[in-house]
């Protein structure tokens, strides 16, 4: 699991340690160990340190502290350092300087830290965008994957003719603490306002100080962090995390698995409202989805002709009503009166849980819902049953535009994590944001963000999938029943589901070959990370739905 926290709370935990006058202590840890990391990435990408050339960019605080006395490490390695007062460069250098940056085998970032607004300064904005352009980028992004680099890369010896600058894929960048223009505590950068790129120095490798900032783990600072490594400097922080992140190697012990004694109602029965005339795929892809997760028993309660096609499709599925464990609700444009008839039932009942002098009665509980695409559209204020809403952004856009408070799609774009939770708190529902980091958000408590996914994963369909999964983990994991009690489990749910959804792309088209298994899926993909991990192909719904069944059988170690 990785834990993310806020900016204010590693700077209260450092507060003593400053207080007691060990403020250049901490520093210096922190410089040694980021220099530490700058030589051992120069050596295995760089072919060694000696000789090698670094542009350092340190800013006014003890973000630039820390880089500067980095810097001293490496240039007594024996590194090339050109040390840049990030704040002080003029406009007119910056093409200048972009061009050094891009010659550089080693750069690092020093500009901000914790305790920076997102953004970067105009000009260094500027040498960054020059930088880009002369290394061939259009969008801030890491370099080469190591993968692509000719194996045991070396420099030329002096005199031999050599390309100026380093090879596709040698450079390094390196941020300290966090990517400068991101937002420490959540993830947030600024797009600059000509072409609209965000503005953040994106790292291959981030080395944080203590524990890892919330920003780390959220969109976009996690994909502009690269691969992060938390370097130990005495600070203890004893608050709780803001942010986690579930892991592969967390999902065993996260998900629901048969007691031994199990039989088919006691694994969790899940009634499922999917598909119409129109879109009876999405029924399928749902069902086949559920049945892949292992849920006990799938009950289908679509009207013709959906309902055939998926007993066709998945001749295991029970057509009809029934008791169930849990519900989902809504892929496919099912019949909104349909629905609305479920929602008004489950809720009656958890309201029926509540005794006549209006206090809970504990230990009665309602089946909890996955709620998607149509059935998003039916809310309009706070749930009465515990649900976990699956939108995207433009999805999140329409429901908070009902509940009162619009948003444009572009602004959740921003700002993810902020909409996420308000809307948890608005409908007092689990909200799962879908984007290239899915984000799990409860009315009060941490938020989960999940990467394993893919580009290739925004395909249709893919969303019918992951609604499939985690009705069938609400199916085994409240086979009692849930109330809003129990919105911190199902968000935990909804997160590996979300890990296994994504970890399924990978699973199916490793190569475009043989499966993963066991160990080497625990260990799982890492977003956006150059350890020369293998890249999946295009992935197509169906075989989605599939694949999810190897993944678990993977992740459990069956
Ligand atoms: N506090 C501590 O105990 C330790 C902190 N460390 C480092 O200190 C960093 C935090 O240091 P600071 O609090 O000094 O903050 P930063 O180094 O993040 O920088 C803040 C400075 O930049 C300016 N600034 C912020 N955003 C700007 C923007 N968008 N444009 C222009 N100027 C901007 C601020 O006015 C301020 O002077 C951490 O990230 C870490 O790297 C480490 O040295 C380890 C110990
Ligand atoms: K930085």
């Amino acid at each position: 699991m990785r834990r993310g926290y806020t900016a204010a709370d590693v700077r209260a935990a450092e507060r003593p340690l400053l207080d007691r006058g060990l403020g250049e202590t901490l520093m210096a840890r922190a410089a040694y160990a980021l220099a530490q990391v700058c030589l051992r990435e120069l050596r295995e990408h760089a072919g060694g340190a000696y000789g090698r050339r670094a542009v350092v960019l340190a800013g006014p605080g003890n973000n630039g502290g820390d880089a500067r006395i980095a810097a001293g490490h490496l240039a007594r390695a024996g590194v090339g350092v050109e040390l840049v007062d990030a704040l002080a460069l003029d406009a007119a250098d910056a093409p200048a300087l972009g061009r050094r940056l891009a010659d550089a085998e080693l750069v690092v970032d020093g500009v901000f830290g914790t305790g920076a607004r997102p953004g970067l300064p105009a000009a260094l904005a500027s040498a960054v965008a020059h930088w880009r352009e002369a290394r061939g980028q259009r969008e801030p992004g890491r370099n080469t994957p190591a993968a692509d680099v000719p194996a045991g890369h070396r420099r030329g010896p002096e005199g031999t003719a050599r390309r100026r600058g380093p090879r596709p894929g040698t450079q390094r960048v390196i941020a300290v603490d966090i990517p400068s223009g991101v937002d420490g505590t959540d993830g947030t950068t600024r797009s600059d306002a000509a072409d609209g790129l965000p503005e953040y120095i994106a790292a291959d490798v981030t080395v944080t100080f203590a524990e890892e900032k919330a920003g780390l783990l959220l969109p976009p600072g996690r994909v502009a962090a690269g691969r992060v490594e938390v370097a130990d400097i005495g600070v203890e922080i004893d608050t709780a995390p803001d942010v986690l992140s579930l892991e592969p190697a967390d999902l065993a012990g996260v998900w629901p698995t048969p007691a031994q004694t199990a039989h088919k109602y006691s694994r969790g029965v899940l009634g499922l409202l999917a598909g119409s005339a129109e879109y009876p795929g999405a029924a399928i892809l749902t069902a086949t989805a559920a049945l892949s997760t292992g849920v006990g028993m799938l009950r289908v309660l679509t009207a013709e002709p959906a309902r055939t096609a998926v007993l066709q499709a998945c001749p295991e599925t029970v057509p009809g009503e029934g008791r169930v464990q849990a519900w989902a609700l809504g892929p496919g444009a099912p019949e909104p009166e349909r629905m609305q008839a479920i929602m008004h039932q489950i809720a009656a009942d958890a309201a029926g849980s509540t005794a006549q002098d209006g206090s809970a009665r504990p230990g009665s509980r309602v089946p909890p819902a996955v709620l998607d695409a149509a059935a998003l559209d039916l809310l309009d204020g706070p749930l009465a049953f515990p649900a976990v809403l699956t939108p995207h952004a433009g999805e999140l856009s329409r429901l908070l535009g009902r509940l009162g408070e619009p948003a444009a799609r572009e602004e959740i774009e921003a700002a993810p994590v902020r909409y996420a939770r308000r809307a948890a708190e608005l409908t007092a529902a689990v909200v799962l944001l879908k984007g290239a980091v899915t984000l799990v958000a409860v009315p009060s408590g941490p938020v989960f963000a999940q990467s394993a996914g893919t580009p290739w994963l925004a395909t249709a369909g893919s969303g019918d999938v992951l609604t499939g999964i985690i009705g069938a983990a609400l199916a085994a994991g409240f086979l009692e029943g849930a109330s809003h009690e129990d919105l911190p489990r199902m968000a935990e749910l909804a997160a590996a589901a979300a890990e296994i959804h994504g970890l399924s792309a990978w699973h199916h088209h490793p190569d475009g070959g043989s499966p993963r298994r066991g160990r080497e899926l625990r260990q799982g993909p890492q977003l956006g990370h150059e350890a020369g991990h293998r890249r999946p192909g295009p992935v197509r719904a169906r075989d989605l739905a599939w694949a999810v069944r190897d993944t678990l059988s993977g992740l459990l170690g069956a």
